[in-house]
């Protein structure tokens, strides 16, 4: 998350880290969110290869033991049938992954609430994506959970030609642009969270920024609209 903040401990307690082993060590890879006790949402260009899995649940400081972590291996992988590594822009950017034993529910550790099916926020919604990805464009990740107010732009602003044009698809939710404040890789996969009635809800799966820089003008982040893809999620747990 370029231009954010560290988050509070259980600020967002669905966020996951997912992470791969490479030889004896593991990699914090992406983010992703729980929800169900042994589900967890995230990006399918996040899984599209290959590996061995985890998802650190209850994670605040990847550097060091925060004594609520729980640690638990990926037993299964839904990737959507429409998503395709050589066609983003098409969408589909979402999988679930199914964990080989269930998470305990606690104050570091909750699910998240998803959208109702077809919802759209308007544009200028406050929403806050999290996530521990690189804090600058080729820069360091963090080690503590990071956040950032990133406010909705409408698909009728995000598609015109300033912005991203025919990329962006209503299945799909951008966010900020505003050249300060935006995802940048290692959020793959994470919440955008949006709160509706004082709920937070999960609204956006980071998919996207642009290969001009991470918090580029007029190029919001872009994110998999969960409320599209409802009936598939729930086709798939
Ligand atoms: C793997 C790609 C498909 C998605 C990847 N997603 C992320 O990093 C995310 F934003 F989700 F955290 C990304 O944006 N990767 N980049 C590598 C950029 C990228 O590939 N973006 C992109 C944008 C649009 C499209 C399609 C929709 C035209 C494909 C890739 C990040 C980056 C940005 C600036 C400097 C260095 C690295």
């Amino acid at each position: 998350v370029v231009g954010g903040s560290n988050a509070a401990r259980n600020a967002w307690p669905w966020q996951v880290s997912l992470q791969y082993r490479s030889g004896t060590n593991w990699y914090h890879t992406c983010g992703g969110s729980l929800i169900r006790i042994n589900r967890v949402m995230t990006a399918a260009h996040c899984v599209d290869r290959t590996n061995t899995y985890r998802v650190v649940l209850g994670e605040h400081n990847l550097s060091q033991n925060d004594g609520t972590e729980q640690v638990i291996s990926v037993s299964g992988i839904r990737i959507h049938s429409g998503w395709n590594s050589n066609n983003v822009a098409a969408g589909y950017d979402i999988a679930i992954l199914h964990l080989a034993s269930s998470a305990t529910i606690n104050s570091y550790v909750k699910l998240a609430t998803l959208p109702a099916n077809g919802a759209v926020l308007a544009n200028n919604y406050n929403c806050i994506i999290s996530g521990w990805g690189r804090t600058s464009t080729g820069g360091s990740l963090p080690s503590i959970l990071q956040q950032a107010p990133l406010p909705i732009v409408a698909h009728s602003t995000c598609s015109t030609s300033s912005y991203w044009g025919s990329t962006v698809k209503t299945t799909m939710v951008c966010a900020g642009g505003n050249g300060v404040q935006a995802g940048c890789n290692g959020d793959s996969g994470g919440p955008l969270n949006c709160a509706v009635n004082g709920v937070y809800q999960v609204h956006g799966v980071t998919s996207f920024v642009s290969s001009l820089g991470c918090n580029a003008y007029l190029k919001p982040t872009v994110f998999t609209r969960v409320s599209a893809y409802i009936s598939w999620i729930n086709s798939n747990l």
